[in-house]
């Protein structure tokens, strides 16, 4: 059984595949944070930015096997987008808790490629595509290579010389958005100030919060 919080057609709005079209599924439930506000402060994880609670969603639910997710994933591409090869990414809430062989195979032989969003704490299911690992303070990372590395920055517990020397294609960091829980005016200018002090890492913008889109 598949636990889905949410799934849209949006554009992904972070990283190297910034402005591709994209169906995003997003798994409920996440190993380093309940989701519940009330425990945000003693978890692994504190910034989060998104809720990954329950099934309530936009095209959320339960599925009780791949096929029927796939179905219901491959529902959300638009039918006219002939000459690109669909998107998937899965996302969550954690998706390693979630994805597996089977749902990865589903999608693929639908003619998809998948993509996923980790915190890397979790071991990776073999086929993936395409593959961004984003840190957490002093949580395990085991993922130690991939595609992108993308740090949210500035993190006390996770500064980025400590995965500098990974095997990621890309190294970026994204500006924590603290809002409204506090004043983060800083860090967007802290972040430009290291990457151009530091030429490995790349900015990534949440681009779908400039624009307004999911
Ligand atoms: C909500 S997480 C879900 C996937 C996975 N659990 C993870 O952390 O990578 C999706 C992306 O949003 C980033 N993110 C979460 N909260 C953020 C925040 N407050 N500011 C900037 N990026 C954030 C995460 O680091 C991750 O790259
Ligand atoms: N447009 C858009 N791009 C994204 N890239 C990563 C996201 C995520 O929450 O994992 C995300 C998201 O929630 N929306
Ligand atoms: S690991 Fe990802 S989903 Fe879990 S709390 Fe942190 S940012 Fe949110
Ligand atoms: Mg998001």
């Amino acid at each position: 059984m598949y636990h889905v919080k949410e799934a849209f057609y949006t554009l992904q709005g972070e990283g190297a595949q910034t402005g591709r079209a994209s169906v995003f599924c997003r798994f409920s439930g996440c190993n380093l944070w309940s989701g519940r506000e009330s425990d945000r402060t003693k978890s692994l994880c504190r910034f989060c930015d998104t809720d990954f609670v329950g099934t309530d969603g936009q095209n959320g639910g339960r599925f009780a096997n791949a096929e029927s997710l796939a179905d219901h994933l491959h529902a959300l591409w638009p039918t006219r987008a002939m000459r690109s090869s669909p998107y998937v990414v899965f996302t969550g809430g954690e998706p390693l808790l979630q994805l597996d062989d089977a749902l990865i195979t589903a999608m693929q032989a639908r003619g998809f490629e998948v993509a996923v969003e980790t915190n890397g704490t979790l071991p990776v299911p073999p086929g993936i595509d395409w593959l961004c690992v984003s840190p957490k303070g002093k949580s395990p990372l085991v993922i130690e290579s991939g595609d992108e590395l993308k740090l949210v920055y500035p993190q006390v517990d996770a500064p980025p010389e400590r995965f500098d020397t990974l095997r990621f294609t890309y190294f970026f960091l994204q500006p924590m958005d603290t809002s409204p829980r506090e004043q983060n005016s800083h860090t967007v200018p802290d972040t430009v100030a290291y990457c151009l002090r530091y030429p490995q890492w790349r900015l990534s913008l949440q681009t779908h919060k400039i624009i307004g889109i999911d």
